[in-house]
């Protein structure tokens, strides 16, 4: 006898079941599948393979400011599930160098490489230092393994080291490969031409929905709060950190891009990003949604000399 198939009069029963299920669901959830069914950008994503909708914005924000050159070197800070690192392998081609970095375990796209870490922590500002200069390495020594994308997962993962900011901290890099050299050249300090930030605090889900499998892990953890106050402060305090990334890695005149929610800390981080670039704009593509309180920072012109302490003087502004 066959089992596992059930007589056919056990079908009504089962849609019973599910009618229940999608009943029983929040209307905030039906209305975000409803919308997410009908937004020309989610459609547009799917059609053209993009890892979501995301990728308009970064298309849309190239359009006005002109922000890729073919052969630049990119850092995509929380690019799971990978849409803004796909559209910077497409900008940067030929000979484009594309590294994304996030809190939660991703595949990077086609082409780009992928770190997982905090980047609330120094450590991760390390790491992704040292993978530039170990790239670099490679290819000044005609490794065979250059060029091929990499994935890393930094071991201290869960446990952020606050930014400090010390005046030397770009000379104490405590570089462990044993192969690297000692002292950087300014091309090896300043390796990166544009670093884009696209993230915001992830918010983990109600207990009893928790699970450690890694599939999915974007869908469960990608959310804002919804609360003004507590989305502008989690997304500046990343922005910052994105922001002491930038004035590491950058070279002079290079781009920063990075996503914020409005409120009130956004005044406050405009005056530290024009402390470090000569050029500050806002803009909000059309591919944001109308409701969503999200929008960009985009700033040229990184300046030559930076004194980082200068820029974070009122860092810790935060008023709740
Ligand atoms: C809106 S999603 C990015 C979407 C992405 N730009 C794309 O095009 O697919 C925001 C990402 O930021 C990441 N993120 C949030 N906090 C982070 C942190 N402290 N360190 C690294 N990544 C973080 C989240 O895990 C999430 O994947």
């Amino acid at each position: 006898m066959i089992t596992g198939v059930r007589s056919p009069s056990a079908f009504p029963e089962l849609l019973t079941v599910f009618y229940r299920f999608y009943s029983k669901k929040s209307s905030s959830s039906t209305q975000w599948l409803n919308r997410a069914s009908k937004d020309p950008y989610t459609k547009a994503a799917r059609f053209q393979d993009y890892k979501s909708r995301a990728a308009f914005k970064l298309k849309e924000l190239n359009k006005n400011h002109n922000l890729f050159k073919p052969g630049y070197t990119v850092v995509d800070l929380g690019f799971a599930p990978g849409a803004w690192s796909q559209v910077a392998v497409e900008l940067t081609k030929p000979h484009g160098r594309v590294l994304g970095v996030d809190i939660i375990p991703a595949n990077p796209p086609k082409g780009a490489s992928s770190i997982q870490a905090n980047i609330l922590s120094k450590k991760t500002h390390t790491i992704i230092r040292n993978f530039f200069i170990e790239t670099d390495y490679n290819k000044q020594n005609d490794d065979d393994d250059l060029g091929k994308p990499k994935s890393y997962i930094a071991t201290e993962l869960q446990e952020p080291v606050e930014l400090e900011l010390e005046e030397n901290d770009q000379k104490s890099n405590n570089n462990t490969h044993k192969n690297l050299p000692v002292e950087l050249s300014e091309k090896q300090q300043f390796p990166v031409d544009i670093v884009i930030s696209d993230m915001y605090a992830p918010v983990l889900p109600p207990e009893r929905y928790w699970n450690n499998t890694t599939n999915s892990a974007f869908h469960r953890m990608a959310n804002t709060s919804g609360l003004v106050i507590r989305d502008n402060v989690a997304s500046i305090n990343l922005c910052d950190a994105a922001l002491i990334l930038a004035i590491d890695l950058l070279k002079p005149n290079g781009a920063f891009v990075c996503k914020f929610f409005t409120g009130e800390e956004d005044k406050g981080l405009e005056k530290r990003l024009r402390k470090v670039f000569k050029k500050v704009i806002r803009d909000k593509p059309n591919a944001c949604r109308d409701e969503s309180k999200e929008c960009y920072f985009v700033c040229f012109q990184k300046k030559k000399t930076v004194d980082k302490i200068d820029v974070f003087t009122n860092f810790h502004e935060v008023k709740l």
